[in-house]
């Protein structure tokens, strides 16, 4: 570095952590400013101190590698990818321990020379009280992934270096390790800390996955096609279900913050499922992940477990190979627009504005809360515009970290990809191709990918990450929220220009208990719910119920509703007792025994459901039911003590 460029760099940390009396408004992030900060006043460091690396030899390194053997294993392979999808950059590798001791090197050899001379070897020592600000100590500190790039670096020895790193957690939410990638500044490559990110998020499932080996295990995703890769939720599970331990993206989902928060759970406290249903079925396995709710908000997810013994394990880690091929989901039942409204009249004059633009290249922008329809709207919508056999792909911009959407849409060119997708992705953009892509949450797309978006729609075409010839696209666009993107708009956290390129036309879905066409859309679901069996009716108690409900799930909390409902009930409809409490308000004491549990002969149940059906009939008139069944009041209620039928009211 020249004595000029030191004394400039002397000079901008200074005025940021106030060594020159005043703080200047320079342009540096908040990690670096708060890095440089503990630099100055925590660890007494001098941007311009030269002194060598400190290095750990034999025992000494021994002593810090051998906790880490077994994360270690399993980090080998997915180094050597990173440095694959980095190799002929001059890039090199690096594990490190919570301390920024390099536990692991590879290198690229172009750079291996010079890396040897900044300190880059197996056992130095890149803490932040050593090396100052640098890619692995700061984000051992920091615990979050971080670009260190050139000047940014608080030593002027070492700012002719770029880092990328991220940490690695255990289970229980503490920091391991961390994964780094580092080269000489000016090879800095745009999406590198996309890629050890990747890596990281990789390693720490391998080692969840690897650790809970003798436990059961549940995957899960909201999307089948993401179980088995780096996205996908894990929870470690004891026999009976209850939560041992949750991977990052299990958190993610479900909307916690510490695995503290699930450990200790049941898992029906969580989904609207437990261990013997997702154990049961024969035919679920790796090819068909079994659908079940999650309890608070009725999101849908997809999942399956592994049994302790079902999973091969080699050397202490799980072989790369262990990840199953997910097959996509079954072909989706092709839906009409004239099957999503049955008289309501916002969902009319949505069908109708539709109708009016199919021909037309108008992105339309469908708003409404979770649950309503949005993605089997634009489903249909699809189907119609561009035909059934063309591409659907959907994008859930909320359920993918906000480090992964990038890579998520533009993807990467071949071989980049880690784990499941060892080919390469084509993104999810160049996916829809010749048909739809289908943008769910946009609203919570970070910002930086607004642009980058707002350009692909505007160019039409899109460049793979880590590639550079831009590829032409031909997609219809639809997006949807639940959100109020106007506001958002209006608080920063929206571009005002994206917001018009995507609502060329805007229909909001009303929520399940506005519509007017309630009772129909019941039987509808009911109808598709019981599609391969016989007809199932719903008893008219039951159905004022099912229609007084708030439904704050809405159809996606209705159709979970009726399905548990179908496999509750027993005769020939649906009634209150088979409702879920918060929607019968029937507490259990109140609800009647079934016939099985009281240990009823087969002619007495059969008579027990004829009477449990007139009395719901009759709002639990005895009167009334004993004229209806041809009986005096007195046999009936003699026949209800027998039957152990309690007296209850609907309404
Ligand atoms: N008209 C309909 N007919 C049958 N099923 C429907 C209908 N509308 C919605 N559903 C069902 O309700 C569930 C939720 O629908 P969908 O996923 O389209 O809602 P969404 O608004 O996109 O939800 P989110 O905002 O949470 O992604 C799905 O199981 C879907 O099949």
């Amino acid at each position: 570095m020249e004595r000029q460029d030191i004394l400039e760099h002397v000079r901008l940390v200074n005025a940021v952590v106030g060594l020159d009396g005043v703080m200047e408004p320079v342009e540096v992030g908040s990690a670096i400013a708060r890095s440089w900060n503990r630099c100055v006043h925590d660890f007494g460091l001098d941007p311009v101190r030269n002194e060598p690396v400190v290095i750990l030899e034999g025992r000494e390194l021994k002593d810090r590698q051998a906790p880490l053997t077994r994360l270690r294993a399993i980090a080998q392979g997915e180094m050597a990818t990173l440095y694959q999808q980095l190799a002929g950059s001059g890039f090199s590798v690096l594990l490190t321990d919570t301390e920024g001791v390099v536990l692991d090197y590879l290198g690229d050899p172009t750079f291996t020379d010079s890396a040897a001379q900044y300190g880059m070897v197996e056992g130095a020592l890149w803490s932040e009280r050593n090396q100052g600000t640098n890619g692995m100590g700061t984000c051992a500190i920091e615990q979050r992934p971080i670009l260190i790039h050139h000047n940014e670096h608080f030593l002027s020895r070492n700012v002719g270096l770029t880092c990328s790193a991220a940490p690695i957690f255990n289970h229980e939410g503490n920091l391991l390790a961390v994964l780094d990638a580092s080269s000489f500044s000016h090879l800095a490559q745009q999406h590198t800390l996309v890629l050890v990110n990747m890596s990281a998020q990789m390693i720490e499932n391998r080692a969840f996955l690897c650790n809970f080996r003798d436990q059961y295990v549940l995957r899960f995703h909201s999307r089948p096609e993401f179980i088995g890769t780096l996205w996908e939720g894990i929870l470690a599970l004891d026999e009976e279900g209850r939560i041992l331990a949750a991977n990052r993206n299990a958190l993610f989902q479900l909307g916690h913050k510490k695995p503290a928060d699930l450990v200790g759970l049941q898992l029906r406290d969580l989904f609207n499922t437990g261990m013997a249903a997702l154990l049961g079925g024969k035919s679920h396995g790796w090819l068909n992940p079994v659908p079940f709710y999650e309890a608070r908000q009725g999101n849908r997810f997809f999942g399956l477990v592994n049994p302790p013994e079902n999973r091969s394990v080699s050397g202490g880690a799980l072989q790369r190979n262990a990840s199953p091929a997910i097959a996509a989901p079954g072909k989706a039942r092709i839906v009409r627009l004239t099957d999503l409204q049955f008289g309501d009249q916002t969902m009319e004059y949505n069908v109708r504005c539709v109708k009016r633009v199919l021909d037309r290249d108008i992105p339309i922008l469908l708003s409404g809360e979770t649950g309503t329809g949005k993605e089997i709207f634009a489903h249909a919508i699809h189907d119609e515009q561009v035909g059934e056999g063309r591409p659907f792909v959907a994008v859930n911009c909320a359920s993918i970290p906000e480090t992964l959407i990038e890579s998520e849409l533009f993807g990467y060119k071949p071989g980049a990809f880690t784990g499941a997708s060892r080919e390469g992705r084509r993104g999810k953009i160049l996916q829809a191709s010749g048909g739809t892509l289908f943008l769910d949450e946009i609203g919570d797309m970070p910002v930086m990918l607004q642009a980058r978006l707002l350009r692909v729609l505007e160019e039409r075409e899109v460049i793979p990450l880590g590639g550079e010839t831009p590829v032409k696209i031909d997609i219809k666009l639809i997006s949807a929220t639940h959100r109020n993107l106007k506001e958002l708009v209006a608080q920063g956290r929206f571009r005002e220009d994206l917001y018009y390129r995507l609502q060329g036309i805007t229909l909001n879905l009303p929520p399940l208990r506005e519509r007017q066409d309630k009772r129909e859309l019941i039987h509808h679901i009911l109808s598709l719910e019981c599609s391969d069996k016989e007809n199932v009716n719903l008893s008219e108690g039951a159905l004022r119920k099912l229609e007084a409900h708030p439904w704050p799930g809405n159809i996606r909390q209705l159709r979970n509703v009726l399905r548990t409902a179908l496999a509750l009930h027993d005769g020939y409809e649906i009634t209150i007792y088979d409702l879920p409490e918060e929607i019968s308000q029937l507490t259990p004491s109140s609800r009647p025994e079934r016939p099985e549990e009281a240990q009823l002969s087969a002619l007495e149940i059969a008579e027990s459901n004829t009477i449990l059906k007139v009395l719901e009939n009759c709002r639990w008139n005895v009167t009334l039911a004993a004229r209806h069944l041809k009986v005096s009041r007195n046999t009936l209620y003699r026949k209800m003590n027998n039957l152990k039928i309690r007296i209850n009211k609907e309404e």
